[in-house]
């Protein structure tokens, strides 16, 4: 049978002008049909992640957000049915759109076009800009290449006169769009960990705002297929294993790649499991996957967990196939203390005297760790 994910979408030319509406012509019908996740082919050992209800966790469900408290304290990673809700619904069909149009213009805008998207002069703030990681000589991304979407940028306005290049602005509109309804649902979860943690109310609200200047963003990520049988890029995974630098990620995938530590893998350090700690995690339709990041046990001391994870190439000939996801994180506002909150859930931590970093200077500092680890173990690209 034909792939439903990767047959031909019908073609989308980025037009010149810029639309206001994020259902305008520049953005291609949804049609579910094409958008049924590509199966992860039978045997391979896969992580059967808890799922949970957004129309249940909207109605304020206990159960539902016991559950959640519970997956975030052990290992930071569910899945999110977003077909039982309008909200839900609506951004699953955003993300399949925004889906379709970057693997359109990843795959058809020239490489000198694409790089004059420029990312920050920052070393691994990666919420702006086109990234690619090692290109191959004829320019073509081998590993992954990236298109970040400021959420800054389009709200908080931090570079004043700052645009998205003319072969992306017929798309703000959904972009937008996209990173409205996802922080509604980051805002839920959050104010779900808020209520269980039974700190002050209204705290996650206060310091993951929408419209306030964070380094949040929107990523479309493109792992280019790959044709022949052997390749060095089958044996390395494409991202490697890592943490994510915000508070919350919501992934969109149709084709298996994404691997996580099963629950008793064996540690050899803090990143890295053995290889056969490795499960594969099952693109569902209608579903995305959620995890905490790196900001969450700080708030929490550690109750609350960041979810380990990388990507690798997808299985035997799905290696074939062009994989492509949508991400979106939400990260604090720049000026929130990185430290433990008040509550009696959180152990408080005894070294009060320490000076506490503004999230913006936290961010930094572990994207610059990042980075320097990376280079030093000779990888390629690092996320943030
Ligand atoms: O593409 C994926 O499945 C995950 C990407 C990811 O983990 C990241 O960009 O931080
Ligand atoms: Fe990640």
């Amino acid at each position: 049978m034909e792939n439903p994910a990767v047959e031909t979408q019908a073609p989308m030319n980025p037009k010149s002008d810029a639309s206001t509406d994020a259902n305008a012509d520049v953005v291609p019908t949804f049609d579910p049909n094409n958008f049924n996740p590509v199966p992860l082919p039978e045997g391979l050992p896969t992580y059967d992640l808890p799922k949970v209800s957004i129309a249940k966790l909207l109605s304020g469900d206990k159960e539902e957000a016991k559950t959640v408290f519970h997956i975030c304290s052990k290992t930071g990673f569910f899945y999110l049915n977003l077909m039982d809700h309008p909200l839900g619904r609506k951004l699953w069909e955003n993300a399949c759109k925004a889906r379709n149009v970057g693997q359109h213009l990843m795959s058809t805008i020239p490489l000198e076009d694409k790089k004059a998207f420029l990312m920050r002069p920052e070393k691994g703030v990666l919420d702006r800009g086109f990234s690619s990681s090692s290109s191959a000589n004829e320019g073509i991304a081998r590993a992954v290449e990236s298109l970040n979407i400021p959420r800054d940028e389009l709200f908080a306005k931090t570079t004043p006169g700052w645009e998205l290049p003319a072969w992306l602005r017929p798309y703000e509109a959904l972009f937008k769009e996209i990173q409205t309804d996802a922080h509604a649902v980051e805002q839920i979860i959050l104010g779900i960990l808020e209520k269980e943690l039974e700190v002050e109310p209204g705290t996650f609200a206060r310091t993951h705002q929408l419209d306030a200047p964070t380094y949040s963003f929107l990523r479309i990520l493109r792992y280019p297929p790959i044709l022949g049988g052997a390749d060095e890029m089958r044996e390395r995974p494409r991202v490697f294993a890592h943490r994510d630098v915000v508070s919350i990620a919501m992934l969109f995938t149709w084709v298996g790649g994404l691997q996580i530590p099963k629950d008793d893998a064996v540690m050899l350090d803090s990143v890295t499991p053995t290889e056969d700690s490795w499960l594969w995690v099952r693109p569902e339709p209608g579903y995305m996957i959620v995890n905490l990041g790196d900001s969450m046990p700080v708030f929490t001391n550690g109750v609350l967990k960041s979810g380990l994870h990388r990507v690798v190439t997808a299985h035997e000939n799905q290696a074939q196939l062009d994989r492509v996801s949508v991400l979106f994180t939400g990260r604090p506002n720049w000026e929130v203390p990185m430290a433990p909150l008040v509550s009696p859930k959180i152990p408080a931590t005894r070294e009060s005297s320490q000076t506490v970093e503004s999230c913006k200077e936290w961010g930094d500092n572990v994207i610059k760790a990042y980075y320097l680890d990376n280079v030093q173990k000779g990888r390629i690209r690092i996320s943030a």
